[in-house]
């Protein structure tokens, strides 16, 4: 391959370093950096300190941006977001790279099989652990690609810019901000922008991603008691929050992911003769899916209408209820205010502002139909914009040269169903193409009980990313 970078040297001193590189992810799973827990957020600092003085020590240079205060929380501070620099040659293209430090909660009463923030390697190389494959395999992924470059002796063939932040699983409070404000400062010198934060369709077969949807996250509080009360004693003469809720949401979406708002599904784009044929080349079976989800509970039988339910249709979920009694046991309680969360994912063309005002008068009036004497609150708690770019770029194209070099295969180009709200803000602010290169694949469970990442996903990965950076180095503009 005439041109080809010569990679040999970094892939063999990734492989050398595979157990220091398992034991970097094993120190950051430790840290329980949860940013949906207050209780939590000195873990959060904690977390965002520790890769800071990780990267110093492989000479990246550091610089730990504040955020002030969190809005829902007035006297939370928020945790720093991470800048960092690695090289400033003139001569070399400058990559630009995002993720995440924190991490979704995760308890072992959850029904964790190990301890969450304990890194667990099993028999077949399934690293248990929460973050391991969202979001800190992938960030530690990049410090990992550069000190194997360094321990070969092989020139770093960019400049790297990179920009972690704490509170991605909260819906990126602050981030926006900063970067715009960074855009013509620590981000100015970026040509691409590439994120590690998705995850493959499959097992087997790495793939580029150039959309997202995005996610309007909402809370309705029904409240009327003035304390929770006793069920004997007040059942049948008060009117329950709870009874009131679990009505109203019931209202929202049907068994077979309907969503039953009106104005929602008129609002998306109609599909293209041009899409209509992409989903066929995809590689992505029923299997696939039904290994991921853990059953064969899907509301579609056929692939396509699956990855279009997944990429361009919009999905309404009930995540759950704060107040409410969830512990075993059968405690007697009518809860006195009862907080149920539900967000919905949204698509090209629906817009975040006319969302919610259509998710507000609809739940209004669904509170209403009930002649209720108890009292509706109906919030939205954050928003982020859904995202899709032209994969007919060279950031691309040196990508799918990278996961050829690896993994010996073309990547399949796909849409994700998460959100990176993030992702249109750095390709808004800089002006330029960003690539979403995922390093899990579709069995790892992010968000949900035993996340892992496979050792093979994680080293592959880290060969991947470095793959990467020298093939973007020499691809011609295009
Ligand atoms: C895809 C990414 N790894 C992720 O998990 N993103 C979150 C972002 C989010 C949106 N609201 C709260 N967090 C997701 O898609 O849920
Ligand atoms: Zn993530
Ligand atoms: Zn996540």
């Amino acid at each position: 391959m005439a041109g080809a970078p010569q990679l040999d040297g970094f892939f063999k001193q990734v492989d050398t370093l595979s157990d220091h590189f398992i034991e970097r992810l094993r120190k950051a799973v430790a840290i329980p950096s949860i940013s949906a827990d207050v209780a939590r957020r000195p873990d959060v600092f904690r977390m965002g300190h520790w890769l800071a003085d990780e990267l110093k020590a492989l000479g990246v240079q550091v610089e730990l941006r504040q955020l002030g205060k969190q809005p829902d929380h007035p006297h939370l501070d928020l945790p720093p977001v991470v800048l960092g620099r690695y090289g400033s040659d003139k001569n070399k293209r400058t990559i630009l790279v995002y993720g995440h430090y924190d991490v979704q909660p995760a308890e072992k009463a959850d029904g964790w099989a190990t301890e969450p923030f304990d890194l667990t390697v099993d028999s077949q190389g399934r690293m248990f652990g929460r973050g391991s494959t969202d979001d800190k395999g992938p960030v530690l992924g990049w410090l990992n690609a550069i000190e194997a470059h360094q321990k070969a002796g092989v020139d770093f063939p960019v400049n790297l810019l990179m920009c972690f932040e704490g509170m991605e699983e909260y819906g990126s409070e602050g981030l926006d901000e900063l970067i715009e404000d960074e855009a013509k400062k620590w981000f100015a010198d970026a040509d691409a922008v590439c994120i590690s934060d998705n995850y493959w369709l499959g097992t087997e077969k790495p793939c580029l991603t150039y959309g997202l949807r995005g996610c309007n996250y909402y809370s309705v509080e029904v409240s009327g008691p003035g304390a929770d009360l006793h069920s004997g004693v007040f059942g049948g003469t008060a009117q329950e929050p709870m009874t009131d809720l679990v009505r109203v949401l019931a209202t929202l979406v049907d068994t077979n992911g309907v969503i039953q708002i009106p104005g929602i599904k008129e609002q998306v784009a109609p599909v293209t003769p041009e899409e209509e044929t992409l989903y066929d080349g995809i590689s992505f079976t029923m299997d696939n899916i039904h290994e991921s989800l853990g059953s064969k509970t899907t509301i579609f039988e056929d692939k396509k209408s699956t990855l279009m339910a997944r990429w361009r249709y919009p999905s309404l979920s009930i995540h759950g209820i704060e107040g409410a009694f969830s512990q075993p046991g059968a405690k007697t309680v009518i809860p006195a205010k009862v907080i149920g969360k539900f967000s919905i994912r949204t698509v090209p063309d629906m817009d975040i502002e006319k969302t919610n005002e259509l998710v507000f008068n609809y739940v209004k009036e669904q509170f209403a139909k009930l002649g209720s004497k108890n009292t509706l609150k109906v919030d939205v708690l954050h928003t982020g914009k859904w995202w899709v770019s032209s994969p007919k770029h060279w950031n691309f194209s040196a990508a799918a040269k990278a996961v050829e070099r690896v993994f010996g295969v073309q990547p399949d180009f796909t849409r994700e169903g998460g959100s990176i709200p993030v992702t249109l803000t750095f390709e808004q602010a800089t002006g330029k193409n960003v690539l979403l290169l995922p390093m899990g694949s579709s069995t790892d469970g992010a968000h949900s009980i035993n996340e892992k990442l496979d050792k093979r996903n994680y080293i592959e990965g880290i060969k991947l990313l470095g793959a990467y950076l020298h093939h973007v180095a020499v691809e011609p503009t295009s």
